[in-house]
């Protein structure tokens, strides 16, 4: 009989073997403070080490990505790609262009993706890549320039039946259109690569919209369930990017009342609550303009906190929709002060492991970004699934779809999270997202 997995030991061996990944460890212990107890009650997942070699990813590559600027200068960055688990599908995760890319962040985001996708309920691995490349201030030439050479060194280890790879913090349907382009040029094949594609050459309707409209639809699911309506419901949503931006717009269609959006500047309040037509003009500064949102001040009513994050302003609801660690223990105590009643993330580990115990002892509720952002990455499989079959759904069925599975997912954290008194939806998330996967590899056997 084995003895009982303890969260102390596994970690130390996990910070052991991966020094210096600190996003790393944040986010293995996130899942092994709740799998490992379940994992003590179904021996069979101890006896083959499925959490240890869950948290071992299958392949890590990493390439020198070697470009020329428009002044003629020669700039050299380091791109990767974290092959995480393909025990349920093919390697799927974003790529990520920003200066903060590092093994550590790309390992996080990978182990996130591996339970996330399980989640969606569709035949999808877990990767994750992308390069320490800043595309703020590029120019258009400069970012085609970076994605070809990064493409050329990341073609031969991606395939629609291997690893597809998508859009993340820095990467957008223009860099899926010039990396898509050469791989294009370089195999002479047009096949299912990549998902966020254009329209045009097989791409899916929403799925520019499907992770902010994901993360709006579970915080709906979540409310329901717990005898709330989102309706009239004041919100706060940080950021201002692809999941931001459609966050927003499904909690205006929902009728909620956005109050604030936010970017590497600071943060816009709009005290009456965003209308779609300021959201048009938003999108088109943000998404076209590549500008800083203070240039809104004096179009809007509305006010600019310089530097500032919108957590210290009173709302009932809050959507992290930035980037990981943007909400702090501080930010959750602010938002306790102010009744917030729930959080639902729409970025990847948005807030730290002190902001949850907040949300926890304040009974707040809490939404994982691995439940409540994996919308995305759906409506990404429904793009491989209709590249597959050559047709195109339209957008109210894959709305309907997307709605569906987002509703699917919070069944199934309510399904392994109940507890007495409150649904726990990490440990809701992570159960339900673990025991797919691990119960693949254990029909493997050992590999
Ligand atoms: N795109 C997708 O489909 C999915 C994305 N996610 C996650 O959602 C999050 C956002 O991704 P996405 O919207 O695609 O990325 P974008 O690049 O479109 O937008 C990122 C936004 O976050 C802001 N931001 C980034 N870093 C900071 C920071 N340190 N402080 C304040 N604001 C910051 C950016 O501000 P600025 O404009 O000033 O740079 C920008 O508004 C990430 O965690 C990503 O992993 C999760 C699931 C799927
Ligand atoms: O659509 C995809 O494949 C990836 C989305 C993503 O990167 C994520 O869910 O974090």
């Amino acid at each position: 009989m084995y003895d009982d997995l303890t969260l102390e030991h596994f970690m130390d061996g996990l910070i052991k073997r991966n020094p210096h990944e600190p996003e790393f460890h944040q986010a293995v212990k996130e899942v092994a403070e709740s799998v490992i107890p379940f994992i003590n009650q179904n021996k069979q997942y101890q006896q083959a080490h499925i959490l240890e070699r869950m948290t071992e990813p299958d392949k890590v590559v990493s390439f020198r990505v070697t470009w020329e600027d428009d002044e003629g200068n020669i700039r050299i960055n380091r791109g990767y790609r974290v092959q995480f688990n393909n025990a349920i599908g093919p390697y799927k995760g974003g790529l990520r262009f920003d200066p903060s890319v590092s093994l550590s962040v790309l390992k996080f985001l990978g182990f996130e993706q591996t339970f996330k996708n399980s989640l969606t309920t569709l035949p999808i691995g877990a990767g994750k890549g992308g390069a320490d490349f800043n595309p703020k201030g590029k120019s258009d030439r400069e970012i085609m320039r970076f994605c070809q050479s990064f493409m050329t060194q990341l073609y031969q280890h991606i395939g629609p039946n291997m690893d597809v790879p998508a859009g993340d913090i820095g990467v957008g349907s223009k860099e899926i259109s010039y990396l898509f382009g050469q791989y294009k040029r370089i195999t002479h094949r047009v096949e299912s690569v990549l998902t966020g594609k254009a329209i045009e050459y097989g791409g899916s309707l929403i799925r520019t919209e499907a992770t902010g409209y994901g993360n709006a639809y579970f915080m709906q699911a979540m409310l329901a369930h717990h005898q709330h309506d989102i309706k009239s419901k004041t919100c706060l949503v940080s950021g201002s990017g692809n999941v931001a931006l459609h966050c927003a717009e499904k909690l205006i269609h929902l009728d909620a009342k956005v109050l604030t959006l936010s970017d590497s500047s600071g943060t816009l309040f709009i005290p009456d609550g965003l209308t779609q037509e300021q959201l048009e003009k938003i999108k088109d500064i943000k998404i076209q303009q590549r500008k800083r949102l203070d240039v809104l001040t004096h179009e809007f009513d509305c006010e600019f906190f310089e530097n500032k994050k919108p957590w210290h302003i009173k709302a009932e609801l809050a959507f992290p929709c930035a980037t990981q660690n943007e909400l702090t223990e501080e930010d959750a105590k602010q938002l306790a002060d102010n009744a917030c009643i729930a959080v639902s993330e729409g970025a990847n580990m948005p807030c730290t492991p002190e902001a949850v115990k907040v949300f926890h002892d304040n009974k707040i509720l809490y939404a994982p970004g691995k439940a409540a952002n994996a919308g995305g990455v759906a409506v990404s499989a429904l793009e491989m699934s209709q590249n597959s079959i050559r047709m195109s759904w339209s957008h109210e069925e894959l709305e309907e779809k997307l709605h569906n599975i987002m509703k699917q997912i919070h069944d199934k954290c309510v399904q392994h999270g109940e507890n007495e008194d409150h649904v726990d939806y990490v440990k809701g998330a992570n159960i339900a997202g673990f025991i797919k996967v691990a119960d693949a590899m254990l029909a493997y056997g050992v590999v």
